[in-house]
């Protein structure tokens, strides 16, 4: 897959494209992306997404302080996977946010020749959502490419959507969450050192650096899997989100205890999955009633991983 910033791509072979955020690459943006792979192999043509980064409600809605679910480069490992050709990057700022529907195209179709641009169900394009569909019908026509809306696709009769991952991930549903992204949510960071204070109570723990804007599931404990990036072992793992009241009020972190581990991993890159949570963050009396709870996680996290 080629992956690079719009403006570097000069693309010459009649490409499907559509355009969006595709933040999670859940299972709507696989089925849909899946589509286009096939299609596009049908036509002899490739396969393209143009995404922006960062998202545009940064610019245009930054009271919501948008929460990523993937990162760009997960986002692009995981249309890899799918088959995609082309993965092009619109840098979104002040400037690309006022660009009309048709400037917008423009730019697109100086460094890639789309045949046909696949549009999702309310999708609107370019400044203040000018680019509607009947507005993109005419500009196809007039700019040499063809429409095609993307039907509403759903799960169990479920609209899956970012959004609803996010909520999910707030109530700590990593399950639910799982399900409508088609695969664990995962966070990927390096290993950060902490208070050291882990492997004197018997359970060391990898902190895990995450960016501030980056997606957690809510504070507690979780059966997770954790996968080193650069020798691909995967472990079971017990992870806590939080900010530790037991020690008065601490930084919130991501720290994963490995079974069956015992190695220096600062600054290695992880992957911790989330897999099922246990119980919301806790504060305990004493670290001993911490540290006997916390043996008490790693064993339902040891059943549970065995019996799945
Ligand atoms: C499975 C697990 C569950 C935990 N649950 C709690 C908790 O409920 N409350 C709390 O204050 N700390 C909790 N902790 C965090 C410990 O306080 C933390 O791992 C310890 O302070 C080590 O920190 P360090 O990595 O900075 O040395 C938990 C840790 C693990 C591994
Ligand atoms: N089973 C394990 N799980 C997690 N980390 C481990 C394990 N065994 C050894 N380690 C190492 O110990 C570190 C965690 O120990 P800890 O005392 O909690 O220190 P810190 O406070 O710096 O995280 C990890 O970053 C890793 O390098």
């Amino acid at each position: 897959m080629h992956f690079a910033e719009l403006a570097s791509v000069q693309y010459k072979t009649p490409t499907l494209l559509t355009i969006g955020k595709f933040d999670g690459v859940h299972q709507a943006h696989q089925h849909i992306l899946r589509r286009l792979v096939e299609r596009a192999r049908q036509l002899d043509c490739h396969s393209a997404v143009l995404t922006f980064d960062p998202h545009p409600d940064e610019i245009l809605r930054p009271e919501r302080e948008i929460r990523y679910l993937t990162t760009i480069n997960e986002r692009a490992a995981l249309m890899q996977d799918l088959g995609i050709d082309l993965l092009a990057v619109l840098p979104f700022n002040q400037a690309t946010s006022q660009l009309s529907p048709k400037a917008f195209l423009q730019l697109l179709l100086n460094h890639v020749p789309v045949r046909e641009l696949w549009i999702g169900p309310d999708f609107k394009l370019g400044h203040r959502g000018a680019g509607t569909m009947p507005v993109l019908q005419n500009l196809g026509q007039e700019l040499g490419f063809t429409i095609e809306p993307i039907p509403y696709w759903t799960l169990d009769d479920e609209i899956v959507s970012s959004t609803a991952i996010r909520s999910c991930l707030a109530a700590g549903d990593v399950q639910t969450a799982n399900h409508y992204l088609g695969r664990p949510f995962s966070l990927q960071g390096i290993v950060v050192p902490g208070d050291q204070r882990g492997r004197k109570i018997g359970f060391p723990t990898a902190n895990v650096q995450i960016a501030s804007n980056h997606m957690l599931p809510a504070d507690g404990v979780y059966v997770c899997n954790v996968q080193l990036l650069d020798d691909r072992r995967s472990f079971g793992a017990v992870t806590n989100i939080g900010v530790r009241p037991t020690f008065g009020v601490l930084g919130r972190a991501v720290e994963a205890h490995l079974f069956d581990f015992n190695e220096d991993i600062y600054g290695r890159s992880l992957r911790v999955s989330f897999l099922q949570h246990i119980r919301g963050e806790q504060k305990f009396a004493g670290i001993e009633q911490l540290v006997a709870q916390i043996g008490r996680d790693a064993q339902f996290a040891r059943e549970w991983l065995e019996q799945h």
